[in-house]
């Protein structure tokens, strides 16, 4: 017990120490403390043993604050009667229904909503899995909503809060109809009333939300902040050369910018930490509702990046040919017989490289190598030495708002992401954009239909969309990347989604992916997805649930093929990924405290896989060495 509350302090000592904020007040009690072990500890078992297979040493646990931890929470409104007669029961005093909001002049005081696993509302005064910013304003928001003008509270049914670690808060105030559906006049005495009585006296952002309409007084996104370099323990003592991680961009330690920014650097920390990576977060748009996880996956990802570029084995990937050729490539769907074609990785080449390959160790130029049973060239490169950039590029399929592209950009040569909605990719591009990242670009394109060999034809694809949108976006206003809103108010006018078009995709010349990142959505990934992954070197693999995942791992079991509604290349359906690599790391993310739900990150490497040693030979690693696996474990597992 003891142990784990140190380790907790750790992780707000370090949350806090990387943002120059103090985090202390996270620290939870001993209760709840007992609770969230003893629940982490049942989620981690489950893991161990359903990953035994794969998996057999202790993963990394990285564990959240069991309260507070919630960046984003959403509520309905209610209306509760005081003079009401009050039955038991959840619904007591509920004197309206959150669809039609409080007719004007109703006496129902406002009151925060959630629903039971009956789907019955439950009354809430606060939230504690929410972040503290959240539970204080909760408060707050209903008295300025109660003592405001009427068009506040009217036929408001739910509120949206979104904070972040570096103190930037967002509040989204959802309605059913009223000034959402009337006129300009309207839309400006809301924004007017919401300026006034939610925007400057809770020191938040404010957006209003309508069926077909949202109206941001001010700006629709947070700024978010993480820094990747944990604090040294010399900086923490204050005897570091670099000052401690400061966000934002320094000045005085006003706690907040006067339009209600992010904090500010303290005084005395002038210069912001190089190491501080900015996202826009847009409302409405998805986010990491655990902030400290996400930071934990970004170093996480960093690390395992590390370790794939120093480890500089012979390195084999996927080439994506430019130009003329990717017209003809076409849309190429992975059939069964491709993983035969891309050569059994097992004894492909030996010290000093693929057949064919130049020799890496002599650092002679890349030279292309024809895959044996005559697949599409690939190009060898050197391994990254030196100051050079690493001559290795990241794939990046489900890549969101580009939270892990920008922070990996730093890792790779270049970042290709790959994102299916429209409002992520221009959102990305914006991150991008914001932390000068100028070696990723971001296509919008669902995975499944992606093709490395493509790139060039999707780059000039989107040039000519952008130049269309380009023109489109000078006559009309966004409200967020990608998505339409109506004119009034602050940055209402901004064309969000071609704020980051300034900069062009990096030339496509020789992409070399030796590595995948894969973030899907709960589903895992689909046949077609799981089969291409498996062409690269090394897969790093995040997955929210971790049953998607073991079936991406070892195919589709009869059970899962029969109740598949996708009927798509079945006969992909019992590949998994274990088949051509191997897990070499792992790790747990409790993103979601006190409930049932965890993340789970794997590292694979393909199977065969070279290592340079310091003399410059390459040995095969075989998988039995390596293997976590013994015999004694095996058996313990079976009798347990
Ligand atoms: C779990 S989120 C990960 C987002 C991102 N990696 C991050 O951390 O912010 C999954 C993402 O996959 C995207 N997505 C869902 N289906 C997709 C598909 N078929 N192809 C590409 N992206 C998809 C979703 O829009 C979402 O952004």
């Amino acid at each position: 017990m003891a142990d784990f509350e140190g380790r907790c302090e750790d992780i707000l000592t370090l949350a806090g120490e990387a943002l120059g904020t103090d985090l202390s007040y996270l620290s939870p009690n001993s209760a709840s403390l007992d609770q969230y072990e003893t629940s982490l500890q049942r989620k981690v078992d489950e893991l161990r043993s359903i990953f035994f297979p794969y998996w057999s040493c202790e993963p990394t646990i990285f564990r959240s604050p069991p309260v507070h931890y919630r960046l984003r929470a959403k509520f309905g409104i209610g209306r509760v009667n005081p003079q009401a007669s009050r039955p038991a029961g959840p619904l007591a005093g509920i004197t309206e229904t959150t669809r039609t909001g409080a007719p004007q002049g109703s006496p129902g005081q406002l009151c925060y909503l959630m629903w039971g696993a009956d789907k019955k509302p439950v009354v809430i005064s606060s939230f504690p899995l929410a972040s503290r910013r959240i539970n204080d304003l909760m408060p707050r928001l209903l008295l300025a909503l109660g003592e405001g003008p009427l068009i506040l509270r009217r036929s408001l049914r739910a509120v949206n809060f979104l904070d972040t670690l570096a103190g930037d808060t967002l509040i989204a105030l959802m309605y059913e109809t009223a000034w959402a559906e009337g006129g300009e006049a309207a839309k400006e005495e809301w924004v007017a009333a919401a300026r006034e009585h939610v925007k400057e006296a809770l020191g938040v952002q404010v957006v209003g939300r309508g069926k077909r309409v949202a109206l941001p007084v001010d700006r629709a996104y947070v700024l978010e902040e993480f820094c990747l370099s944990p604090p040294s323990p010399a900086s923490s003592r204050g005897a570091s050369p670099l000052p401690p991680c400061a966000p934002g961009t320094g000045g005085a330690d006003t706690g907040r910018d006067p339009k209600g920014g992010p904090r500010r650097a303290p005084a005395g920390v002038p210069r912001p930490c190089p190491s501080v990576l900015r996202y826009k977060q847009w409302d409405g748009a998805f986010s990491n509702p655990n902030g400290f996880m996400a930071l934990h996956t970004l170093r996480w990802l960093c690390a395992r990046a590390d370790a794939v570029l120093q480890r500089g084995d012979a390195p084999r990937g996927v080439q994506a040919t430019g130009g003329e050729a990717d017209e003809r490539g076409g849309e190429r769907r992975m059939e069964d017989g491709d993983r035969e074609q891309q050569g059994d990785t097992e004894g492909h080449g030996g010290p000093g490289g693929c057949e064919g390959c130049v020799d890496v160790a002599s650092g002679g130029e890349g030279r292309v190598c024809r895959e044996r049973q005559g697949l599409r060239p690939r190009v060898c490169r050197p391994p990254p030495s030196g100051d050079k950039p690493p001559a290795c590029d990241l794939l990046e399929l489900f890549c969101g708002g580009g939270n892990h592209t920008v922070a990996l950009s730093r890792k790779f040569r270049r970042v290709v992401g790959v994102e299916i909605d429209r409002r992520l990719v221009a959102a990305a591009k914006e991150n991008l954009a914001l932390n000068g990242v100028k070696n990723a670009s971001v296509i919008q394109i669902p995975s499944e239909r992606f093709h490395p060999e493509r790139l060039g034809h999707y780059r000039r694809q989107q040039e000519q969309e952008e130049k269309h949108d380009g023109e489109g976006a000078r006559a009309r206003t966004m409200h967020g990347p990608g998505k339409r809103v109506a004119s009034a108010g602050g940055e209402a006018g901004l064309t969000a989604r071609t704020q980051g078009m300034g900069q062009s995709p990096p030339d496509e010349d020789d992409p070399f992916f030796r590595v995948v990142l894969v973030d899907p959505p709960r589903a895992g990934l689909d046949r077609h997805t799981r089969k291409m992954v498996s062409n690269y070197e090394d897969i790093l693999y995040i997955s929210c649930a971790p049953l998607s995942l073991l079936r991406d791992l070892r195919g589709e079991s009869e059970e899962e093929r029969r109740q598949s509604a996708d009927r798509k290349i079945l006969s992909l359906a019992g590949f998994g990924l274990v088949h051509t690599h191997r897990v070499v790391d792992m790790c747990v993310l409790d993103h979601f405290p006190g409930t049932r739900h965890i993340e789970v990150a794997v590292h694979l490497q393909r199977r065969g896989t070279h290592e340079k040693g310091a003399d410059g030979s390459h040995t095969l690693i075989d998988d039995r060495e390596n293997s976590c696996v013994t015999f004694m474990d095996a058996l313990k597992h079976t009798v347990n």
